[in-house]
């Protein structure tokens, strides 16, 4: 599945947030976008996955644009994991999960044997099989981030967008959260605030700053004291760390008096 994201722009109140974004995720690519607070990422996110409406511009999935689809068709194709997971409705964690595969089912459609047993090996990859029965809401910020994983998973999209899934989440379910992912193989487009995380897991990456890209490139080809400069203000030394032969930045903020 390729997406395409051509000129788009999008306005929130009377604030222009997006100003002119045009972005490629190939087929199976891994693609990152990185930039400081309120640049506008969750913005853009929301607009390729339609909750924020663009004032112009076009979100073509194949050649198919996004806002002309259903959202049940929509929904056959990308999965999302948000920034926030909250819910008004209280659901069992298995039952959420097994919400992903509703886009594919016809009206009054019941869920099948494969349904049920997709779930209960995805709550297993996922750490979630001991938590099936209890409340989502009664979970904790990083449980609840691997159920709307877990969920995205059965969804079995062709598109995978995820607005910083490892927010909430220990080292440990960093790693395994960004591992299951990558093992999906299939196309993702990611926003992630730790830089080194985002070399290690993206095929490619956008830099974007008030509301524009303004660098694309491979992780090490983008990844440069100058662009971390130019879109957080912050001086750095990028490295290459010794033990895990993997690029590092060193940060050097400079103090205040
Ligand atoms: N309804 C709204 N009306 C006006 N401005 C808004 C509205 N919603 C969000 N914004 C502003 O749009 C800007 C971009 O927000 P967005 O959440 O896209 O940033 P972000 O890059 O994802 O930030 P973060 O890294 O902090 O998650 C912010 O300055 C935010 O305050």
């Amino acid at each position: 599945m390729e997406l395409a994201v051509k000129d788009v722009h999008v306005t929130l109140g009377k604030a222009k947030i997006v100003n002119g974004v045009s972005l490629h995720v190939g087929e199976r690519q891994s693609v990152g976008i990185i930039g400081p607070n309120g640049c506008g990422k969750s913005t853009l996110l929301k607009a390729i996955y339609r909750v924020n409406p663009i004032d112009s511009g076009e979100v073509l999935l194949n050649g198919q644009n996004v806002t002309k689809m259903s959202p049940k068709e929509a929904a056959r194709h990308i999965a999302v994991v948000g920034q926030f997971n909250e819910l008004a409705f209280d659901f069992s964690v298995q039952d959420m999960v097994l919400m992903g595969r509703s886009p594919h089912k016809k009206m009054m459609e019941g869920y099948s044997e494969a349904d049920y047993k997709l779930v209960e090996d995805t709550l297993r990859k996922t750490e979630l099989y001991p938590l099936r029965q209890r409340s989502y809401l009664s979970l904790s910020g990083g449980e609840k981030q691997r159920v709307i994983l877990a969920r995205a998973i059965v969804q079995q999209p062709e598109l995978l967008i995820l607005d910083e899934p490892t927010n909430h989440l220990d080292i440990k379910f960093q790693f395994e959260v960004l591992n299951l992912v990558k093992d999906l193989n299939i196309s993702t487009l990611c926003v992630l605030h730790n830089i080194e995380l985002s070399a290690r897991y993206c095929d490619y990456l956008y830099a974007m700053k008030q509301g524009r890209i303004v660098a694309e490139g491979a992780p090490n080809k983008l990844i440069t004291k100058e662009t971390i400069r130019t879109i957080y203000d912050v001086e750095s030394e990028i490295y290459t760390n010794p033990i895990t032969q993997d690029l590092a930045v060193a940060f050097l903020p400079t103090r205040r008096k």
